[in-house]
């Protein structure tokens, strides 16, 4: 994590020396009471007086720099987690929903944000307290004072260690139920027109199973922190029960006087704070460490963003083997030339899908082989231009939908289309708005898996023949459309598991 620390090393660092110097004030807050049972009433007043205003405004410049340096922090390991994710093959990020994403950015980013750079930050501050406290007392009262206090300190803080791992296990636990009820609540949304009164109790009841594991799992993580809240109130008391009993037998041997002891006494409750936030501060961290684990491991992800490819001459495809369940797909070798015009067909459930999901590099899970131009090829995604069967739609504009967000050159778009939002079009009209990025695109091979099935006769052939005449190779899976089989290239047909040619057109170069 200390990349993320670097940025803010100046705002670490301010943070520091106003911690140090509102330490001191509170460390000398005991000296003066001493003082002031010493009979030195001005001193004492002064100094006591001078020592809390020094001491509250270092606080609400600690206060402003936390702030600030917090939200510098969440942005940075938002941007980066974001983009590690964008970067991740198409594959691997398939492997959770889009609502487990939503729910991490949600629940561990944010106990990121909370529970790691504050309890750390605090950790340091409250280190350099107690250094501080140790060298004064030393200074004003009796080295040995300042020496049980920092031994027991130490001991102390052994407890929270032991626990946070325990708590760090239970948060884990609930941090993943969260991701699955996320996930629930997505799907039952998103079925939400299929709600009627005799359907509604098998919504709540999906809900209400899905929240019941999540909060037993958060009841659990729950009771675990407060046993360490109270192992870490004990620890304390410990380093209480210890000095209490020195200054008692140093009060009776006479080792100390009265003003010492008030003056010690007084640093027991000063003590209090500091090792109180240091337990907590050490739980908070040992409990955060999953997480901080789960995040290094998405951030330090080798990006699989592809250049797109250009152009090509030939995209061979042999011997693949995809298991599909029960049953499997095999294809035992086609090729794709440039420009090709290939309609693929089949019944439902056949394997179209399956097919185009491993041209286009979003399905790595098959053997075999592909070459691109002659040369294995392992990685398809990101190369070539598809159109899925529920494709995307941005819900911000017409515009970034036919540019991908100003990154393609607008040559194509539907000016009648350009004011609606784009989630309101038709059907019909959101899968040409697909074709208009698609040609923006200009890649040599667009994969398009039924991408005009909300098209009218006459609608359908007008796309069609844009299709049709378009430079780049095209893939395009095609239903009751025997008559337009005939204008293509090649027809591949998927029956009983296996991928025939049933029709190709010889090409001369
Ligand atoms: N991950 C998977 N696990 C198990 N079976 C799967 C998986 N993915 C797909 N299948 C099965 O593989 C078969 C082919 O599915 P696919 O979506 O490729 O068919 P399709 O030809 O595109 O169908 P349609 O024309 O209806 O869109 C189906 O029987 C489907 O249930």
């Amino acid at each position: 994590m200390q990349i993320y620390l670097k940025p803010l090393r100046w705002y670490l660092f301010f943070n520091l020396v106003f911690g140090g110097i509102s330490n001191v004030c509170t460390a000398l807050l005991p000296y003066f009471t001493q003082e002031l049972v010493r009979g030195h009433y001005q001193i004492a007043l002064y100094g006591y007086c001078l020592a809390v205003l020094c001491y509250l405004g270092c606080n609400y410049i600690q206060m402003r720099l936390d702030w600030k340096q917090a939200i510098l922090f969440s942005t940075h390991l938002k941007n980066d987690w974001f983009q590690a994710l964008l970067e991740l093959g198409h594959h691997d990020f398939k492997q959770k929903t889009v609502a487990e994403y939503i729910s991490y950015q949600s629940n561990d980013l944010d106990s990121l944000e909370k529970d790691y750079l504050p309890p750390l930050m605090s950790f340091i501050k409250q280190i350099l307290r107690i250094l501080i406290y140790t060298v004064v007392i030393s200074r004003t009262i009796n080295p040995l004072v300042a020496l049980i206090l920092l031994v027991s300190t130490a001991v102390s803080i052994q407890i929270p260690k032991i626990v946070g791992k325990l708590t760090a296990q239970r948060r884990q636990v609930y941090l993943e139920k969260q991701g699955n009820y996320y996930r629930t609540l997505e799907d039952l949304l998103k079925g939400h027109h299929l709600v009627n009164q005799v359907t509604l109790s098998g919504f709540q009841d999906q809900q209400r199973n899905a929240l019941n594991t999540l909060q037993d799992k958060y009841l659990g993580y729950g009771l675990t922190k407060i046993m360490g809240i109270l192992l870490t109130g004990l620890s304390f008391e410990f380093i209480s029960i210890v000095l209490f009993a020195y200054l008692a037998y140093s009060l009776a041997t006479q080792q100390l006087g009265i003003p010492e002891v008030v003056a010690s006494f007084g640093y027991i409750t000063a003590f209090s704070e500091p090792i109180q936030e240091i337990l907590y501060d050490l739980q908070m961290l040992e409990s955060v460490k999953p997480v901080v684990q789960s995040f290094q491991a998405i951030v330090s992800c080798p990006s699989a963003v592809q250049a797109p490819q250009m152009s090509f001459e030939t995209l061979m495809l042999n011997h693949i083997t995809k298991r599909l369940g029960e049953s499997s797909l095999t294809i035992p070798h086609v090729e794709i030339r440039k420009g090709d015009k290939i309609a693929l067909i089949g019944e439902n459930g056949s394997g179209k899908s399956s097919l185009l999901n491993i041209l286009n590099g979003t399905d790595r899970d098959f053997q075999g082989e592909i070459l691109l131009d002659h040369l294995p090829v392992h990685q398809l995604w990101g190369k070539f231009g598809m159109i899925l069967q529920q494709e995307h739609t941005f819900i911000s504009s017409y515009d970034n939908n036919v540019t991908i967000f100003k990154t393609l050159d607008e040559n194509f778009r539907d000016e009648e289309f350009e004011k609606t939002p784009p989630q309101s079009l038709s059907g019909g009209q959101q899968q040409r708005m697909y074709l208009n990025r698609e040609k923006n695109r200009q890649s040599p091979l667009i994969i398009m898996d039924e991408p005009f099935s909300a098209l009218d006769a006459s609608q359908f052939q007008k796309e069609l023949d844009k299709v049709l005449s378009l430079p780049s190779a095209v893939i395009i899976t095609l239903h009751r459309q025997e008559e337009a089989l005939e204008r293509f290239d090649q027809v591949w047909e998927i029956k009983d598991g296996e991928l025939v040619v049933v029709r190709r057109v010889l090409k001369h170069d």
